[in-house]
């Protein structure tokens, strides 16, 4: 009997989804030549996944289970591909983070990945001190853990004019080759034999399910569970925890921080009630423009009146879809405005590949097949990404495309929640919630007004309107400091925001017993007269330096 078929698996972490979109290629690209490829974000890695394997050894006494530890599959990979960004100042996404914890675990020793061969490519901007951080540490750890590379690490660039493509085309070339040479098993075909792209296409990973609608609408009436049907069935790759909203925030404020006429426009929000820690952050799930939801439904000749459920299609490898989440239908349109962000997001690459296909107008063909090409990658990368291009407006586009519900599902980025630093302090403020937000807006370099969802979304609300407002709550890295140790703060701007929630919880603390001092440095580019202290809501002393 021959050798069984070799596997890829593709461990992403990204923090703004440019890595899943290279995880996704270079699994699709592996899967075109014959390779089966499972893409997996690090937070969803277990690594202790044997811990729970029916196959694995348990030892029960009486009403205890002493399970046989496993520490982590990654040993028993042969083939690993880690694609990972670089976010912040040269810090992990969050994905990232306790996978990275898990690595650094000095018990794992030097031939903990003895049998395992890897290749990293990194996601970066190298405008940025530290480059493409994150993929060379890991690359390193990896090598200290005993790991074989496939081929050196790949890292790219934001700065490039076609993006991080112009070094991952090229680097998967190579991948494909040397893994061939390692092992001919990967592509029983050869690296260079790929299934041609139109064979793909009547393949999308999902499927979508009508159903009849009498029967179904009174059981959508809450709110929270409208959410989390929409957003589980979504295959945006959401987070299960971040499927159903922690509770609802109410608008209660929305004041203008900054000067009449100042270029930027900071807002101080205010929320009804939820129990918070100061530091905190909330992620906010924005509501996109209505009409512009219409349009979208109706450009792609959509019924938004319709129930529909959403299921990952069969196939003989599937594995990584997951199993059918929900059965609960839902109404297109709803699920649209959850969970598909067709206002803000950009298409990638490969949506332009999927639109060449429908495409029925000449002209239309001719340039999606012109952006797919390796000569069109530039113009494809200034059209899309430069020029920030939303799904409905790509889609105006290319009016002779007309692209399945099952594709747009497949493909339109997810509609992600957006996370902000709460600048309340919860003892000065019991059941609120306070937000310092620069509203964002931006030219591309063609001149287009461009708007953040998110903040543009809030700065337009008023607490008339009575919104109920989806959040979730995290623990920020930023601990409370006990009121006993003196705090230096420094931050620009809105950067300041946590900092006005430590000033005014020590505020309170002082009315009742000592404390100790609190001295805050803070950047503004204008106006810091009129904007800092209403940012802080609490006296201080202004000193210019
Ligand atoms: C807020 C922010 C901070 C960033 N910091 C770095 C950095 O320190 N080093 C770096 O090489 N790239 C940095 N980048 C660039 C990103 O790594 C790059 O845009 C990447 O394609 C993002 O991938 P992702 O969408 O998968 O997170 C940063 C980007 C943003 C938006």
């Amino acid at each position: 009997m021959g050798e069984k078929q070799r596997k890829l698996l593709v461990l992403y972490a990204c923090q703004t989804g440019n890595a899943l979109d290279a995880a996704e290629r270079i699994g699709r690209e592996a899967e075109r030549r014959g390779c089966p490829a499972s893409i997996v974000s690090t937070d969803e890695f277990d690594p202790v996944w044997n811990r729970y394997n029916s196959s694995v050894t348990s030892l029960r006494t009486d009403d205890c289970c002493h399970i046989l530890f496993i520490p982590s599959s990654l040993p028993h990979e042969e083939a690993i591909v880690f694609v990972v960004s670089t976010t912040g100042q040269g810090d992990s996404p969050d994905s990232f983070k306790e996978f990275w914890k898990f690595l650094l675990q000095r018990n794992l020793g030097n031939s903990w990945l003895q049998r395992v061969r890897f290749a990293v490519f990194g996601l970066g901007d190298s405008g940025y001190r530290k480059y493409n951080f994150v993929a060379k540490k890991l690359d390193k750890r990896l090598l200290d853990l005993g790991a074989t590379t496939i081929i050196e690490k790949g890292l790219g660039d934001d700065q490039h004019p076609s993006g991080y493509e112009a070094t991952l085309d090229p680097w998967m070339l190579s991948l494909w080759g040397t893994l061939y040479q390692i092992n001919p098993k990967y592509f029983p075909k050869g690296p260079d034999v790929v299934i041609p792209r139109d064979e793909l296409i009547d393949q999308p990973k999902f499927r979508i399910v009508y159903h009849k609608q009498e029967t179904l609408e009174p059981a959508l009436m809450v709110e929270s569970d409208i959410i989390e049907r929409a957003r589980e069935m979504s295959p945006g790759k959401l987070s299960k925890d971040k499927s159903k909203p922690g509770c609802f925030l109410k608008m209660t404020k929305n004041e203008v921080l900054t000067k009449a006429g100042s270029t930027k426009d900071v807002r101080h929000f205010e929320f009804q009630f939820v129990s918070s820690v100061i530091g905190d952050v909330v992620e906010l799930l924005p509501s996109q423009d209505s009409s512009a939801i219409d349009a979208f439904i109706e450009r792609c000749d959509l019924d938004p009146e319709s129930f529909i459920t959403v299921h990952p299609r069969e196939t003989e490898s599937n594995g990584s879809f997951g199993e059918v989440i929900t059965h609960v239908p839902i109404k297109l349109k709803t699920f649209v405005e959850l969970t598909m962000d067709v206002t803000s997001a950009l298409p990638r690459r490969y949506f332009s590949e999927v639109m060449t296909f429908y495409a029925t107008a000449e002209h239309e063909k001719a340039r999606l097949q012109y952006f797919a090409s390796p000569e069109g990658r530039d113009d494809l990368y200034n059209y899309n990404q430069k020029e920030r291009r939303s799904v409905l407006e790509v889609v105006e586009d290319f009016p002779s495309v007309q692209m399945p519900f099952e594709w747009l599902v497949q493909l339109v980025p997810a509609l992600k929640p957006r996370a902000f630093s709460i600048s309340s302090s919860p003892l000065a403020y019991p059941a609120q919630v306070h937000l310092t937000v620069s509203v964002v807006s931006w030219m591309t370099p063609y001149k287009r007004p461009r708007k953040g969802l998110c903040s543009t979304w809030l700065a337009s609300l008023t607490p008339e309107q009575g919104v109920n407002i989806p959040v979730w709550f995290h623990k920020s890295s930023l601990p409370a400091p006990p009121q006993s140790v003196p705090l230096i703060l420094v931050g620009p701007g809105t950067g300041c925001a946590p900092f006005r929630g430590f000033i005014a919880e020590r505020a309170v603390q002082a009315e009742t017993s000592p404390t100790a001092p609190v001295m805050f440095f803070f950047g503004s580019r204008n106006g810091h007269r009129f904007f800092i202290p209403r940012l802080l809501g609490v006296p201080c002393k202004r000193r210019r330096c």
